[in-house]
C-alpha cells in the first residue's frame, strides 16, 4: 500500500515541477495555489463525512460503502497534492505513524497533559 503512495508522490511532484495546467488536473491545482487545494481538501472532507453517515449499518458491498471508499480515496489524493505543494509528501506521514505504531492514543494524551 504505501508503494502506492510512493508512486503517487512521484507523480505529483513531478506534475509540480513541470506539469501543465491545461492538461493536467494535478498541474492545474498547483498553478491555483494553495488556497485551491485546501479548497479542495475542506470539500472532500465534508463529502467523506456525509458518505460515513450514509454507510453507517450498511453492507461492505452496498453502494454507500463504495462510495465511503471513493470519497475516502479523494481525500487522501487531495491531502497528498497539500502535502506536495509544500514540500512534504507522504513518506513523512507513513514515518510519524510508524512512529506512533503501538503507542496507545490514550497513554500518549495523558503523557502529553503532563508537560
Ligand atoms: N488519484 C487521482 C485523483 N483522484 C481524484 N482526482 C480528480 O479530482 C478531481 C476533483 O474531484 P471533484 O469530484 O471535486 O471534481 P470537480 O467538481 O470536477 O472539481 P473542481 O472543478 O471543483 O476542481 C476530479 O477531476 C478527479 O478526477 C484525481 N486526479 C488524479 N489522480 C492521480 O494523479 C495522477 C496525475 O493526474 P493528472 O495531473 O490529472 O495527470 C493520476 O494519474 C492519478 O494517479
Amino acid at each position: 500500500m504505501s508503494n502506492m503512495l510512493i508512486q503517487l508522490d512521484r507523480v505529483l511532484r513531478l506534475r509540480m515541477q513541470q506539469g501543465d495546467a491545461e492538461s493536467s488536473y494535478v498541474a492545474s491545482l498547483h498553478h491555483k495555489g494553495l488556497n485551491k487545494i485546501l479548497e479542495k481538501v475542506g470539500e472532500e472532507a465534508t463529502e467523506l463525512v456525509l458518505a460515513a453517515k450514509d454507510a453507517e449499518g450498511k453492507g461492505r458491498e452496498s453502494d454507500e460503502h463504495k462510495a465511503l471508499i471513493s470519497e475516502t480515496a479523494d481525500l487522501w489524493f487531495h491531502s497528498l497534492v497539500m502535502l506536495a505543494h509544500l514540500g512534504a509528501d507522504s513518506r513523512a506521514v507513513l514515518d510519524e505513524l510508524g512512529r506512533r505504531f503501538g503507542l496507545s492514543g490514550l497513554e500518549e494524551k495523558a503523557a502529553r497533559n503532563q508537560d
